[in-house]
């Protein structure tokens, strides 16, 4: 990002009448404004032309460094830390002191910096949001100042918004409410589009939509900054976020609007009223829906196993599990199977375990993915209550289970063998983050599998073998391609080609993987932007027309990092 050598602080500076240069009085506030602006601050790498222009000397010690140079100091600091959770409060003061060599930090070395300033770390930086929240970032948007919404968007700071990721903070990871500590995930997401898809630091915006919380301990903690008052619910809530999507869609009509760690009903609710009004999508839904279809349809390539002959069971069906049963039916679909015999491939295991239909009051979204209990009849059953994970794998055998359920430990030694006695190559996935809330850590399941399972878990391990299974092989791509297409809507078409896209990627050079390394997530973020742009042509959704939405034409709108 260039530094506005002219502006603020450059127009100030003038000549006395013995030609010494005289820094006006404005120009000393105009040039720690410039240093204090996370968007403008170059820390010591200001060349000694722009100190002498911008009135800077005095202010930055004598050393004009690089932005190598730069890297090299904080990676020592950030290395030198006592814990991971430093290291995160560590980069979040950076990231609000200087954005260039926060971001040319992460993207120098993705493998290292994503688990700091994402999942796992990122869970303790919200659950310990308040202790370390120093500067604002962002907007919190609570209900007790729901009548100055729209004046809080005004701001012309925010002119250049084009990406928002928004989340309410009751379903945090799989660590549950956070209030408003959940802001650390929208800032966390954000820091990915722009590592990933290159969207400029300046164009995306942080929201936390405070209703409050129930978490008692949040509320009790002397520190907590977000509001103190049970979670609003109901009409209120529903009332509170219609103002602000009408004023989102006032302020920024083409803005790209990503819910996130949104809590089961309200995600499914608000993807549904609102992604016709907005160009929108649910990440924990869609985005890991086309993650775990495209992760599976990778590992196909080496089980051998065509998907229409998958058996899938799902532990967990909320937002995630759920949205992965979806886009599953809906691939098998692609490959031939009715609607009823794809759903016949898929069981879904969740708190009351396997989900039936003759159980009352299911969430719409798990109706879908109830069987019927008819066909439960004959199966052999450990016990006489509820038909749980181990019961439901010993009778279905299946090829596939994915946890999305934020339970520890679910998949356990008797289920795993259970699932590997009846299967060549198991596929693994226990998605929940961070890694205190993983379904099984890795290394026992290819221990209990003999070393046969395909492996993938939302959270990095460092399991030699064990591919990270995250939505954030998905998101900055669909992102950037509706935005490089000029998309008026996120389609489940662009899911499905993302999915598809993403499952034929290869591993990029990744030997031991399903899914290319972290390192190359940018590579994967253009690669799937062309394509989801090319599929909003094709569902009729897109502004631009195809043959300008080339490679180059996506690879000219991403920002990297550097003083420019
Ligand atoms: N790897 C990735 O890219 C992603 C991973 N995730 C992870 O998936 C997890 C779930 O997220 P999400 O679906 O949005 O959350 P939800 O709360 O919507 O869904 C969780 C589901 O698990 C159920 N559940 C709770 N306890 C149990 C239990 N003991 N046995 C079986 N089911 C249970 C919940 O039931 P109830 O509602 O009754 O509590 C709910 O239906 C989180 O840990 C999240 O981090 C999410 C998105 C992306
Ligand atoms: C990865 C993600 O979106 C989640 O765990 O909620
Ligand atoms: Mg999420």
């Amino acid at each position: 990002m260039p530094v506005p050598i002219s502006s603020p602080a450059g127009s100030a500076c003038a000549s006395d009448t013995h030609g010494r240069p005289d820094i006006a009085p404005h120009a000393h506030a105009a040039a720690r404004a410039l240093l204090g602006d996370p968007l403008t601050n170059k820390g010591t790498a200001f060349t000694e032309a722009e100190r002498d222009v911008l009135g800077l000397h005095g202010l930055l010690p004598p050393h004009v460094g690089t932005l190598d140079s730069q890297i090299a100091r904080r990676r020592r600091a950030l290395e030198g830390m006592a814990d991971d959770f430093h290291r995160y409060a560590f980069l979040r003061e950076l990231q609000d002191s200087n954005e260039v060599l926060f971001h040319a930090l992460v993207q120098h070395d993705l493998p290292r910096m994503l688990p700091l300033v994402y999942t796992p770390t990122v869970g303790e930086g919200c659950e310990r949001f308040s202790e370390i929240w120093r500067r604002p970032r962002g907007l919190f948007l609570s209900y007790p100042n729901r009548d100055k919404i729209a004046d809080i968007l005004a701001d012309p700071a925010l002119d250049r918004v084009k990406v928002i990721v928004v989340s309410d903070g009751e379903r945090i990871l799989g660590l549950g409410d956070q209030g408003a500590g959940g802001m650390g995930i929208p800032i966390g997401k954000l820091a990915l589009y722009t590592a990933c898809a290159g969207i400029h630091p300046a164009e995306v915006l942080p929201i936390l939509l405070d209703v409050g919380t129930d978490n008692a301990a949040r509320r009790d903690d002397p520190l907590y900054v977000g509001w103190r008052n049970p979670r609003i619910r109901g009409g209120d809530y529903d009332a509170f976020v219609e103002t602000f999507v009408e004023a989102v869609v006032e302020r920024f009509p083409n803005v790209l609007l990503q819910w996130e760690d949104f809590a089961g009903k309200n995600a499914y609710d608000l993807l549904e009223r609102y992604r016709g009004t907005l160009l929108s999508f649910n990440d924990d839904i869609q985005g890991t829906a086309a993650t775990a279809t495209g992760t599976l349809l990778a590992a196909i390539r080496h089980t051998g196993v065509p998907l229409t002959e998958q058996r899938v069971v799902l532990f967990g069906a909320g937002a995630a599990g759920s949205g992965v049963a979806e886009m599953l039916v809906r691939a098998m679909m692609d490959e031939g199977l009715s609607e009823q015999a794809a759903r016949a491939r898929l069981w879904a295991v969740d708190r009351d375990g396997l989900i039936l239909s003759d159980i009352p009051r299911l969430p719409d979204q798990q109706v879908k993915l109830a069987r019927d209990a008819a066909e439960v009849a004959g199966w052999t059953l450990s016990g006489s209550h509820q038909i749980g994970l181990l019961d439901t794998v010993v009778n279905v055998r299946p090829t596939v289970l994915i946890g999305a359920s934020g339970q520890m430990g679910a998949f356990g030694e008797a289920v795993v063998r259970a699932m590997a006695a009846g299967c060549e190559r198991p596929v693994i996935f226990p998605l929940s983050n961070p890694i205190s809330r993983a379904e099984a850590h890795p290394a026992d399941l290819l221990a209990w599998t003999d070393g046969r399972a395909l492996v993938g878990t939302g959270s990095p391990f460092g399991v030699e073998g064990v591919t990270q299974v995250n939505n954030v092989y998905i998101f900055p791509g669909v992102g950037l391609g509706a935005i490089a297409a000029g998309a008026l809507a996120v389609t489940d078409g662009m899911f499905m080609a993302a999915a598809r896209a993403l499952g034929d990627l290869g591993s990029m050079g990744n030997a031991a993987g399903l899914l290319p390394p972290i390192d190359r997530l940018r590579d994967v973020a253009q690669h799937i932007a062309l394509v989801v742009a090319h599929q909003a042509v094709e569902d009729g959704v897109a502004t631009l027309v195809r043959s300008v939405l080339t490679p180059e034409h996506i690879a000219g709108l991403m920002w990297s990092a550097s003083y420019g």
